[in-house]
């Protein structure tokens, strides 16, 4: 994958009107083909194989929030950058995910060519499926190049999305609380 991408992304320098000959750009596109190979490197991961069976039993039934996770993933409309943090909430049910799992989980499903909304939801299913757990709160916030760099060059313009599974989803106490934790005001 990473010759055939080489080729493409001199193709690329070509088309731009420049030298892929010339000394500072002879290395670049096998470069720009790693680079890219590693951004989108959660095509290659699954779920089991990131968990790694970090599962703990656990009686804990109370709220367990992880905030700020970053994350850097690329929007599929214009393979630009989409930055941001991610929090996540759940509430185990006899069992407990290893803390940096939930990090591993965002960076597989945000190395990925994504929308913020599809990865928001990704997130909080592999959660839910994985631990079995009572419910499940997801929020990104994020800033997109694509809206910053180019088109409508908007500089401070910040994207939330929000997906709540299980009681997240059917209890508002619940829902109200983790977004109060995260210091996010309601919806
Ligand atoms: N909902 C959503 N939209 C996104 C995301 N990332 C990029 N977009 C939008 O995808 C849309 C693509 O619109 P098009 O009109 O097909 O493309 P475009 O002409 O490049 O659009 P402009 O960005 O408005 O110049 C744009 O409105 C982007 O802002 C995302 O994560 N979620
Ligand atoms: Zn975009």
């Amino acid at each position: 994958m990473i010759d055939k991408l080489t080729e493409n992304y001199r193709d690329i320098i070509v088309q731009l009107g420049e030298n892929p000959d010339r000394e500072g750009l002879l290395d670049t596109p096998q470069r720009a083909a790693k680079a890219m190979a590693f951004l989108t490197e959660g095509y290659n991961q699954s779920l089991e194989e990131i968990v790694n069976g970090a599962i703990f039993e656990s009686e804990m039934d109370e709220m367990v929030v992880v905030e700020g996770i970053e994350f850097y993933s690329l929007c599929e409309h214009h393979l630009l950058p989409f930055i941001g943090t991610a929090s996540i909430a759940y509430i185990p049910d006899g069992k407990v995910l290893g803390l940096s799992k939930f990090a591993r989980i965002v960076d597989m499903f945000a190395r990925r060519l994504q929308i913020q909304e599809n990865l928001t939801r990704q997130i909080a299913h592999a959660i839910s499926d994985i631990t079995q757990c009572k419910g499940v709160g997801v929020v990104l916030e994020a800033k997109h190049m694509c809206m910053m760099m180019r088109g409508v060059q908007k500089q401070n313009s910040v994207m939330s999305t929000s997906m709540m599974l299980g009681s997240f989803r059917k209890s508002q106490a619940t829902r109200s609380e983790f977004l109060t934790l995260i210091g996010q005001r309601k919806p």
